[in-house]
Formats: C-alpha cells, sequence, structure tokens
C-alpha cells in the first residue's frame, strides 16, 4: 500500500471514530454513510465491480428513451473537455455506467480505475465517490482525489450531476472524471458549472421531446432571455394540468408549494395552482409577441416572470392532449405488412431515426440490412444528404483504410495525384453504412473508433483531422458478441456501434411471406404486363427455408420471370432447390419439421398477401355490389390494379364459379 493511502485510510478511520474532518459536509456525510450504512471498511481496496455484458444490457435498455437525448448531451459536453484530460460517464440511477466516452485507443489505467462501461458507481459497493454520492443525495458535486472513500481512488477527480426524468424522478447521473489533476477542489469548480449546465440542457431536452405534441412553457426571470435560454420548461396539456418540467421548474413548483404538508405530486396539478393564468391565455405567450408583453405572476408570491408557449400540433379530430399513437415513416412502413417481428423492429428504428447514436442492425445474409438502414436514412433529417455503403468484407485490408478515410495528394506511392476524400468524408451530414462490421481488420476498428469518439477523421497525409457530422449504421451477420469474445473486435468499438440493436427475422420467420413475393413480382412485371403464380408454385415458394433471405427469393423470382413462358409461374419454372423441397400438409407425418411460413401456408392455395389485404378489398368491393370502378375510386386505385389485387388475393364476386387466380 502507497503512503498517500495509509494517510487516507487513517483520515477516514478518524473519522469514523467521531473526530471532526476539513471536508465538507456532503462529504463528511457520505464517509460516515459508507462505514454505519454500506459497511464498507477504510482499509480494504476494492477492484472495480463490472457487470456482465448482458445485464448492461438490461441497465441499457431500461433507460433506453431517456439514453437517446443523454447520449447526444454527453457527446457535446465530451468534445468540450476532452483537450483537458477527461472521460465522461454517463450512468443510470442506480450507478451502472451505461456508456463512456475516454480515449479510444484502449486505457489499462481507466479500466483499472473503474471508468469503464459497466462500471458500478453505487456508493453502497464503490464508497463516497462523484456518481454514488450524487445518487445517494440528489445532489450536483465535486469528488476531488482524497474526497473518496476507497483509497484506489485518491488519485481521481469526479465531478457529476443528476438527471431528473420530466416527473422528477432520478434518471441517469452526468459525471467527467480525470485521473490528473491539480490539488486544490477549487481546480474543478468550473467543470462542475459545466456538467450542471449539460444536465439541465438534456433535461430540457429530453422533456421537450418527449411532450413534442402538448403545450410547452418556458419560463425565465428577463424577457431578454425568455426566447433564448429559458431556466425553467414544463409540459401541460390541453386542459392545463402539468405533465412535466425540468429540475429548474420543479424547484420553482416546490417553493412555490410552500405549504410542507402538501405532498401531492406536482405531475397532474393544475397551472393556475402556480401561475395567474389558464390555459386558455396559453396561446397569449407565442413567441411572435415582443417578450415584454409576456409577463405571468407565480401565484403564490408575486413573482413575474417572462414566457414563452409552443401549441401542440394540430392534429385533425383528435382533442389536445390525446396520447399520440407514432405513425410510422413512408419509407419503413414500406417494409413489412402485418408482421409482428417486423414491426417490433421497425417501431424501434422509427424511433430512433433522428437520434444521434449508432445503430447496430443484425441479421441473417440477405434478410433486407441494408434495405432497413436505406429506410431509415430515408425517414431520417439526413434524408437529403448521402447514403454511403461500405462493404468492409470486400474491400481489401490494403484499400479499406484509404478508401474509409481519404489521403492527401502523395501520402504514399501509387497514391492519386488529387488524393481522395475517403467515405467517411463523402458520408458528411448524410449516413455511413458499414456492411459486414465483423470482418473489418482489428487495426482499422481502432481508428474508426476513433472517428466515431471524436467525430472527425485525419485522413493520411494530413495533421489536422477533418471534423465530420456522420450517422453510423453498423450491420453483420455475424454474432459481435462472441467475436469480441474471440478477441476478433473491439470490445468499445462493439458499445460505440451498438447504441441499439436491431435484430431482423429471417425470411422464414416472417409472416408476411406472401405479401414480399407479391411485391418483388409487382416490381419485376412489366408495365401493362402480368405474371402470375400458380398454386403449387406459390406452395413451393412457403415450403421451402431460404437460407439466403430476401435476396435468395428475389432471384428465384427473377429466374422464374425469365423461364415462365405465358406469364404465370409454375413449379418446373422455379429454381431446383426451391422446386425439390418436399411440401407436406400440416397434420401429417414430417409437416412439424416445416419452417413457421410454410406452416402457415401449407395447404392454403391462397395468393401472397395478408388476410387484413384481403379483408379490405372484399369489403370495398362489397360495399359496391362488386363494381370493380366504384370501389377502385373509393380505395383511391386504378381499375386495373384492384383487378390485379383481386388475381393476386384470391378474391372473386360472388356469381363467378371459377377462381380469378390459377
Ligand atoms: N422489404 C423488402 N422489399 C423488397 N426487397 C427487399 C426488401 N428487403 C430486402 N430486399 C431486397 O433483398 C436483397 C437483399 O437485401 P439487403 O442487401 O438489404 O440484405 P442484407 O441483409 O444487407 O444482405 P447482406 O447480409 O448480404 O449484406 C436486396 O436486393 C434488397 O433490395
Amino acid at each position: 500500500m502507497r503512503h498517500d493511502q495509509a494517510a487516507h485510510i487513517d483520515e477516514l478511520v478518524r473519522a469514523a471514530n467521531g473526530y471532526a474532518t476539513r471536508r465538507d459536509a456532503i462529504i463528511h456525510d457520505s464517509w460516515r454513510r459508507c462505514v454505519s450504512e454500506h459497511n464498507l471498511a477504510p482499509e480494504i481496496l476494492r477492484d472495480p465491480c463490472i457487470v456482465t455484458r448482458a445485464q448492461l444490457r438490461e441497465h441499457q435498455d431500461a433507460m433506453e428513451e431517456f439514453l437517446y437525448t443523454a447520449r447526444f448531451g454527453a457527446e457535446t459536453l465530451y468534445r468540450q473537455v476532452t483537450g483537458l484530460g477527461y472521460v465522461m460517464l454517463l450512468t443510470d440511477s442506480k450507478g451502472i455506467t451505461v456508456d463512456f466516452i475516454g480515449d479510444p485507443t484502449f486505457d489499462n489505467n481507466l479500466m483499472r480505475a473503474g471508468l469503464y462501461l459497466g462500471a458500478d458507481w453505487n456508493e453502497q459497493h464503490a464508497g463516497t465517490c462523484a456518481v454514488g454520492t450524487c445518487i445517494a443525495t440528489g445532489q450536483a458535486l465535486v469528488v476531488h482525489q482524497t474526497d473518496h472513500f476507497d483509497a484506489t481512488h485518491i488519485p481521481l477527480t469526479c465531478t457529476a450531476s443528476p438527471l431528473f426524468d420530466p416527473a422528477g424522478n432520478l434518471a441517469a447521473v452526468l459525471d467527467i472524471s480525470a485521473l490528473r489533476s491539480p490539488g486544490p477542489k477549487e481546480s474543478q469548480f468550473l467543470a462542475l458549472q459545466v456538467v450542471k449546465s449539460f444536465a439541465h440542457k438534456i433535461e430540457t431536452a429530453h422533456l421537450i421531446n418527449r411532450f413534442r405534441r402538448e403545450w410547452i412553457i418556458r419560463l425565465a426571470a428577463s424577457p431578454e432571455f425568455a426566447d433564448v435560454e429559458p431556466a425553467y420548461v414544463l409540459a401541460a396539456d390541453g386542459s392545463g394540468r402539468i405533465l412535466g418540467f425540468n429540475s429548474m421548474a420543479r424547484k420553482l413548483l416546490q417553493r412555490e408549494s410552500g405549504d410542507r404538508t402538501d405532498d401531492r405530486p406536482l405531475v397532474g396539478r393544475s397551472l393556475t395552482e402556480f401561475f395567474d393564468l389558464t390555459v386558455d391565455d396559453l396561446s397569449r405567450f407565442a413567441p411572435s409577441s415582443p417578450a415584454t408583453q409576456r409577463m405571468v405572476r407565480l401565484a403564490a408570491s408575486g413573482t413575474p416572470l417572462f414566457a414563452q408557449s409552443v401549441a401542440p400540433p394540430s392534429r385533425p379530430g383528435a382533442p389536445v392532449g390525446e396520447p399520440a399513437t407514432p405513425a410510422l415513416p413512408r419509407p419503413l412502413r414500406a417494409l413489412f405488412r402485418d408482421e409482428p417481428a417486423m414491426q417490433h423492429v421497425v417501431s424501434r428504428a422509427a424511433k430512433l431515426v433522428n437520434a444521434q447514436m449508432s445503430l447496430l442492425i443484425c441479421g441473417e445474409t440477405g434478410s433486407g440490412k441494408e434495405h432497413l438502414a436505406k429506410a431509415i436514412h430515408a425517414s431520417s433529417g439526413r434524408a437529403g444528404k448521402p447514403f454511403i455503403a461500405v462493404n468492409c468484407a470486400a474491400l481489401p485490408e490494403s484499400l479499406i483504410e484509404g478508401e474509409l478515410f481519404g489521403y492527401e495528394s502523395g501520402a504514399f506511392t501509387g497514391a492519386a495525384a488529387k488524393g481522395k476524400k475517403g467515405l467517411v468524408v463523402e458520408a458528411d451530414g448524410g449516413t455511413l453504412f458499414l456492411d459486414e462490421i465483423g470482418d473489418m481488420p482489428l487495426t482499422l476498428q481502432t481508428r474508426l473508433l476513433r472517428v466515431l469518439a471524436e467525430r472527425e477523421v485525419t485522413p493520411l497525409g494530413r495533421s489536422k483531422p477533418l471534423p465530420v457530422n456522420i450517422r453510423v449504421i453498423a450491420a453483420t451477420h455475424r454474432d459481435l458478441v462472441a467475436e469480441v469474445k474471440a478477441g476478433r473486435f473491439r470490445e468499445d468499438l462493439y458499445f460505440r456501434l451498438s447504441g441499439a440493436v436491431l435484430m431482423l427475422p429471417a425470411l422464414r420467420e416472417r409472416a408476411d411471406l406472401g405479401w414480399l413475393v407479391g411485391q418483388l413480382l409487382a416490381e419485376r412485371t412489366p408495365p401493362g404486363g402480368r405474371i402470375d403464380l400458380s398454386d403449387e408454385a406459390i406452395r413451393a415458394l412457403c415450403h421451402y427455408s431460404w437460407p439466403g433471405n430476401i435476396r435468395e427469393l428475389a432471384n428465384a423470382l427473377d429466374y422464374a420471370c425469365a423461364v415462365a413462358s405465358d406469364g404465370i409461374i409454375r413449379p418446373e419454372d422455379l429454381p431446383d432447390i426451391v422446386r425439390r423441397t418436399p411440401q407436406m400438409e400440416p397434420g401429417i407425418p414430417g409437416a412439424a419439421l416445416l419452417p413457421p411460413a410454410a406452416m402457415r401456408f401449407a395447404g392454403t392455395p391462397a395468393m401472397p398477401g395478408s388476410a387484413s389485404d384481403r379483408d379490405h378489398l372484399i369489403a370495398a368491393l362489397t360495399a359496391r355490389q362488386w363494381n370493380v370502378s366504384a370501389a377502385a375510386r373509393d380505395l383511391g386505385l386504378d381499375r386495373t390494379t384492384v383487378h390485379r389485387r383481386m388475381r393476386r388475393l384470391n378474391v372473386r364476386p360472388p356469381w363467378q364459379g371459377e377462381p380469378l387466380f390459377r
């Protein structure tokens, strides 16, 4: 044990025995808690406690919604302090580090000190520390060097601020820490202000995001700041009930309620209890009128504040305050039809289209990972900017660095005379899609990690980095966790890429195989032409297990369209491997071995398309006594399309004995 550690332990023991210390009260109280409540012995030096990968994922998932906003704020904060030697930690309300930004080159000292993803900084385990004591007290604070309880932590300086959710519950802790710092604690006071200010921004951004379909009321003490940086932000519904607030607003409301016996929650109470206004007055505070005319008084104290209100976006037919049903953006909606696994993945993707975090799409080869990435890009605010796809498996290792990161002219023998921009720079403003990321060589993984952490790239031969604004979506058919375990994939890169993981189902698991077949056939039908499938051909498509997924299906249909002679695809027009799959009916021996899609379709000579499509079409036709032109007008389609759908979905008028579709 080092001399400074021994001296530190002496001071802790004296404090535990009731001697006064010269520590701040918040530190002194925490030391006492560590000994009397958490039963931590001052003389024991603890190793950092790091949760397993699976547990970490659970902690991350549990705060998923908050994490999107928090991560963006945390990354911006990190960029401001990175030159000063700090790393950034975001923990959940239990003290587990759910995000970490630090030196991207693996630093053992940081890991030894517990400054790492998955580290548990709860006071009960780690003793007095910025995160743990912040959780215990709900206060922002600096825990500087020997303020720490555990003698292993005394080289560290840590500054943390709590992040509260819109209902005032602790949701996370934002922390910056450094392994080296000047002796005086005052050296960290500016850091404390910076962390508090970012915590305020994150809470406010999360509140506005969560309640963007409700009234948002911003308040400041002076008219000059009402529209610029209002301290207090509240959300209210159409009847004037408070739905949420940032911490500053919560403290203001608590001060105003004054009466300590009134412990009713603030959420759900009326704005008029706190301000001299009703919900009908809110439209007066629109930013179009001068801020000086937007004064509102606190009901109890009479203190004047200056307000800005933003009305909920109008929703035809929907009463204000009704919970919103998020609609899927069109490019995402076009990926599936009535398919629960896809619905789950795509709904999740829809929430993340504009999030800053990287996405990782996993799925078997050909299952549509790039297709999904393109749909996310097309649904996002980056839609007008480039979508650059890089196949990390296809580029030779010697070329990949130059292709990705670019080079200056004359950077190496054989370099293009003008130099090369590099795909990362080409994707600036847009999305960089890294396909087959699991095949990226380890050396390049380190460089990629740096680009992701720093958001800048240094082309070969260039001394100054170029800032880049990219959204990264990576994809793999490999089990990346197993690759990490085998030492072939950097764990820190895995965590940085997998801000959210989207698992695409294999085609054989999808309930909308029939609909997909219809879509792909429509794409392959020449204008004015017609391609149909015989019942036997449909059965063959449904019984096959599609190891190459949608790509294999598309190829099979390309082949079939080319060989079908009279516009009807029959089993003999399908590739041999599809045609030769034994066909079994459910209920007969061996049927249980069929994949789920086959079970659903086996023995059902219905056309590709879901039951609800068919019901919808039949309802439209019945309503018009099977007048196709009238039903087409109701459906907003042309007659030929309705006829085509009738054939595809095997829908025929009651008086027709022969099916329209064979
Ligand atoms: N929902 C869809 N509708 C129509 N075509 C699709 C759909 N999803 C994927 N495809 C088509 O299937 C083929 C394979 O899709 P994609 O390249 O996105 O798969 P992938 O999982 O990225 O493949 P790989 O693992 O080989 O990189 C492409 O031709 C794509 O256009």
